[in-house]
């Protein structure tokens, strides 16, 4: 086996190896780990060993052979009659030479053969289906209306599998907010999913702003919604780069979009000194009141709490003030107090903006005008929580067991 395929398990062992160092730490697998990492070290360096033995396998072998070679051109010219001095010292040079030639070209054939392995990854790369990139421009105003239609949607996540959204059909107003909760695994990420086209209806079909979503060309889609996805996507540059990759807003919009999602100090009176910001970049975990707009972010964010990031994401989607934002648990990583009053600014900031929440808090949820019960990939509730909650069925277990307190004096 080429050493290169041996080599690609040490760099993705260590990898995961380090984005969950605290997981690992807190479970006292360090020692599994860690033999596992030996294990394919010891693939590898396996195969590395064997590279080199054949090399000098193949060294020594040449070696042997070219004197063999030079030997008998040497004694060619020793006793043949008629080879002249020049002749011979040709001659025997070339001999020399040759061995070596061979040598190289053969160990050059070889590191050919191997790097042929970069080039079969990208014809692999060049092989995977690429999304369409055709279909219908909406008008530039679109959505103007924020109403979504979803229709017996059914979808999976291949061909083969079994679909994970089952006929899904329900309806949010223009400016509604509406909540999508279930246990985990009954299909909320993969109806946000649906909604931005990342997984293709099977059956059924999205209608947003009156214009099926199916229709439409995929950029345009997705960049005329927004969504706050469950995993922050932060960038290496600035908070203002990451607040506005275009620069198309100044700076007292993005401290404004800060303050709503209740980060304001991350804005300070000594904004704008790029060296406060580089003081941080290094990765340590940074006070909330220290950071400016020009403080940098490192890749992925990962000088931010998880939170700070949720919130970084939030203000980004704040700023371009979307007819439709979509919230994958969008501030489950942030303090109840906080999710409160950011939950209160998005209200009160977005009020023409079609509102969709998936979350895992409920009190996420309670206050919203509709919410959708999703289980096993099938709607079985739908309507106000109050109403929901009088029925007493899954929403209301569901409230039951939150152990949130808060939620039975919002619900009675
Ligand atoms: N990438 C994937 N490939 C195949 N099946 C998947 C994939 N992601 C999710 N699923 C399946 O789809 C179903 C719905 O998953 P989904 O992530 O939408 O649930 P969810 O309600 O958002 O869960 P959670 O609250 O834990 O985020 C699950 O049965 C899951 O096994």
């Amino acid at each position: 086996m080429p050493e290169s395929i041996k080599r690609s398990p040490v760099f993705e062992q260590l990898e995961s190896l380090l984005s969950g160092l605290p997981t690992i730490r807190a479970c006292n697998k360090s020692h599994a780990f860690i033999n596992r990492m030996y294990s394919k070290i010891d693939d590898h360096a396996r195969c590395v060993w064997h590279l080199w033995l054949f090399n000098r396998w193949l060294g020594i072998r040449f070696a042997l052979l070219g004197a063999v070679f030079t030997l008998i051109v040497a004694s060619f010219a020793v006793y043949s009659p008629g080879v002249s001095a020049s002749l011979a010292g040709l001659a025997l040079s070339f001999s020399l030479e040759f061995t070596q030639s061979v040598f190289w070209v053969l160990r050059r054939y070889a590191d050919v053969e191997m790097d042929m392995n970069s080039l079969e990854r990208i014809s692999e790369f060049c092989a995977i289906p690429t999304e369409p990139s055709d279909g219908k421009v909406p008008p530039a105003h679109w959505p103007s209306s924020g109403q979504i239609e979803i229709r017996d949607l059914m979808v999976g996540y291949s061909a083969d599998s079994p679909p994970v959204l089952r006929g899904v059909s329900f309806a949010c107003d223009s400016g509604s907010r509406v909540g999508i909760v279930g246990r985990t695994g009954a299909g909320k990420s993969s109806l946000t999913l649906a909604l931005f086209r990342f997984l293709e209806a099977r059956s059924g079909s999205i209608f947003i702003g009156g214009l099926d979503i199916s229709t439409l060309a995929l950029r345009e889609l997705r960049e005329r919604i927004a969504i706050i996805p469950q995993h922050p996507v932060l960038w290496l540059g600035t908070i203002r780069s990451n607040l506005d990759p275009f620069g198309a807003y100044d700076d007292t919009q993005l401290k404004d979009a800060l303050e709503r999602v209740h980060l304001s100090e991350l804005v300070t009176p000594m904004d704008a000194s790029s060296e406060d910001g580089e003081a941080y970049a290094s990765g340590s975990p940074i006070p909330s009141h220290s950071c400016t707009l020009s403080m940098q972010v490192s890749e992925s964010g990962l000088n931010l709490s998880l939170g700070q990031r949720q919130l970084v994401c939030l203000a980004r989607a704040l700023l371009s003030q979307p007819k439709i934002l979509i919230m994958d648990e969008a501030t489950s990583a942030v303090d109840m107090d906080t999710d409160a009053i950011v939950q209160r600014s998005i209200r009160s900031e977005l009020k023409n903006c079609t509102l969709i929440v998936i979350a895992h808090k409920l009190s996420t949820v309670i206050d919203l005008d509709k919410i959708v019960v999703l289980e096993a990939g099938q709607v079985v509730e739908m309507g106000a929580p109050k109403e929901l909650w009088e029925k007493g069925g899954m929403f209301s277990e569901m409230v039951k067991q939150s152990g949130e307190r808060n939620l039975l004096e919002k619900l009675t």
